[in-house]
């Protein structure tokens, strides 16, 4: 396979925002990518590999900057991940100083910009039709008939949106996975609980699709907006405290736009016998 071409084993960095953790896999110079589904698995074990929530690849734009890849530490591929966007994005301009960034994803054109040393990225708009999540059956998303009246939305990537008197009591670790993989998700769901504080601010806890806990979820945090705005619970701009820190997020005409710090930890290179493995 690919990982042939890398006899000297494999650059990457390792990088986060909020606390959700990203190994990055530059191969804008490569002919092909290199991550498979055994590749994530490898790696992404926090015993046996570096472990992370997502592994992103950066691949070179055809028509946009960059392209993204992402994948969960369970092999899985993800459709949209807005904390890993942010930190790529971040360490492409901080190349060359741009201040601004197109980026092509699995869940189409995204756009980020750096300002004042904070990341944004418009991730688009959101998919609130029953199929397009998807659902398995048609189905009113925003009343999904599962107990506790959740919403369900569409960031490139399912989400299924939980609002609770105190989001540090909600049942994140064991509510989660039973909705995780409930038949109205076909193709499995990330879980949000939300609390409301204000028509400004919420607080959230995420359980993410094919990883479990983590301390932020960017596109979990658009979901988690998107949700609260259409049961009129908030306005559409929000201040939102996750487990590993604040996001701002605001729902635009032209998308949900998410903004907040990112870090690149460290540079290595993992071993050529790993990558055999
Ligand atoms: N942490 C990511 C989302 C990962 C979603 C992934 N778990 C999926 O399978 O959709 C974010 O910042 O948006």
């Amino acid at each position: 396979m690919q990982i042939k071409d890398i006899p000297q084993g494999l650059p990457f960095m390792k990088m986060h925002g909020l606390g959700n953790d990203f190994v990055v896999i530059d191969s804008r110079a490569r002919r092909a990518a290199v991550t498979t589904p055994a590749l994530a698995r490898t790696l992404g074990d926090r015993n046996r590999g570096v472990g992370f929530d997502q592994l992103a690849e950066i691949r070179a734009g055809r028509d946009t900057d960059i392209e993204l890849d992402f994948w969960n530490s369970d092999g899985s591929r993800a459709g949209a991940c807005g904390n890993a966007t942010r930190c790529v994005a971040a360490f492409v301009m901080g190349e060359t100083g741009a201040k601004a960034l197109s980026i092509r994803t699995a869940r189409g054109l995204l756009q980020a910009r750096v300002e004042a040393g904070e990341v944004s990225v418009n991730m688009g708009q959101p998919q609130l039709d029953w199929a397009e999540i998807p659902l398995a059956v048609p189905t009113d998303t925003l009343h999904l008939p599962l107990a506790g009246d959740p919403v369900a939305v569409g960031m490139g990537n399912p989400h299924c949106v939980f609002f609770a008197e105190d989001a540090d009591a909600a049942p994140v670790t064991t509510k989660g996975p039973m909705v995780e993989t409930d038949p109205l998700f076909p193709e499995q769901v990330n879980v949000e609980f939300a609390e409301v504080r204000a028509r400004d601010e919420i607080r959230m806890r995420v359980w993410e699709r094919g990883t479990g806990v983590t301390l932020a979820c960017g596109s979990g945090a658009c979901a988690t907006l998107v949700a609260a705005v259409r049961r009129d619970l908030t306005d559409r701009r929000v201040r939102m405290e996750l487990d590993g820190g604040w996001l701002v997020l605001d729902w635009r005409d032209d998308g949900v736009w998410m903004t907040g710090p990112t870090a690149h930890v460290f540079d290595a290179i993992l071993s050529p016998a790993l990558l055999e493995a």
